[in-house]
């Protein structure tokens, strides 16, 4: 998807603070080793796209870009809650609706790094991005109030894929919570899957292989404790007219922890496109 921006100004010789007709503010990111865009509204990761690889994010060519609406797309993060909030608060909480402050750029040859803040309260939620030639998204909650807190964290990245129904993935773990069919579902070491699908793997292994047509896509995560599946297939969210080309494999940390006063906790993600057969037969001859 092509957004329309316009340039404010340089934060550093790659990166560029853009707005839309909306008055939201993104970040451009043109290094020689990988190209992206970031949303300041949500903190979130639009666009991915490591030199000579495919875009690695999807995002919808119907995404509500205003703020009136979480922007469906590339890699939000549900926190301090995941799901519906027990008291009417916003669906997978705050973050992914508030604006996030840039605390710093940093870049050299081999990449750009961002760091990232949102606050709620007592808590808050620091995140760390590396882009180069693959993706490193490191999340950090601490609670910076007088009372323990239970917090949730999930990085709910949208993957783009050329065809979900063709997709294969290793490494998500045999037990389940299925949402859609409301049951526990244990030993299913199944890798394909048909949309629509809304799981909750709750035994995770720490990497995970998205097999995706022409590419394979490997995920490495830190301290999460699930790993979240959906696509919805046919019945559509009305910010999106086409939902095959994305799966989203979520890394969360759903049970927990308890966070007492002054406490920090991280999640992290390292993705990367696994090379080609062709660069691997050009690298052994
Ligand atoms: O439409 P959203 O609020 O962005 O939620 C999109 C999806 O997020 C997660 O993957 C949940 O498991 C799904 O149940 C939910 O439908």
């Amino acid at each position: 998807m092509t957004l329309s921006l316009t340039p404010q100004r340089s934060l550093s010789p790659c990166c560029r603070l853009m707005k839309n007709a909306a008055g939201l503010e993104f970040i451009r990111i043109e290094h020689p080793r990988a190209r992206a865009l970031l949303s300041l509204l949500g903190g979130q990761l639009l666009q991915y796209r490591p030199a000579g690889r495919p875009e690695l994010l999807w995002l919808s060519g119907q995404a509500v870009l205003d703020g009136s609406k979480p922007i469906r797309g590339g890699i939000p993060l549900c926190w301090p809650w995941f799901g519906k909030a027990s008291d009417q608060g916003p669906q997978h909480g705050t973050a992914r609706l508030g604006h996030w402050q840039l605390e710093q750029v940093e870049e050299d040859e081999h990449g750009v790094t961002l760091a990232l803040l949102f606050r709620d309260g007592a808590l808050q939620l620091r995140q760390r991005l590396r882009l180069g030639s693959t993706l490193t998204v490191e999340a950090t909650t601490t609670n910076l109030g007088v009372e323990a807190a239970r917090v949730q964290l999930a990085l709910h990245s949208y993957f783009a894929v050329p065809r979900v129904a063709d997709c294969r993935i290793e490494g998500l773990g045999p037990d389940y919570r299925d949402s859609l069919k409301d049951c526990h579902v244990s030993g299913d070491d199944r890798c394909r899957f048909t949309p629509p699908f809304d799981r909750i793997y709750t035994a995770p292994r720490s990497d995970t292989l998205l097999h995706a047509g022409d590419r394979v896509i490997r995920l490495e995560h830190k301290a999460h404790d699930s790993l979240v599946l959906w696509n919805p297939g046919p019945a559509l969210p009305a910010d999106m007219t086409d939902a095959a080309g994305f799966v989203c494999v979520e890394s969360a940390r759903l049970r927990g922890p308890l966070l007492l006063p002054g406490q920090s906790t991280s999640l992290a993600l390292h993705c990367r496109f696994e090379p080609l057969e062709s660069e691997l037969v050009s690298a052994a001859g």
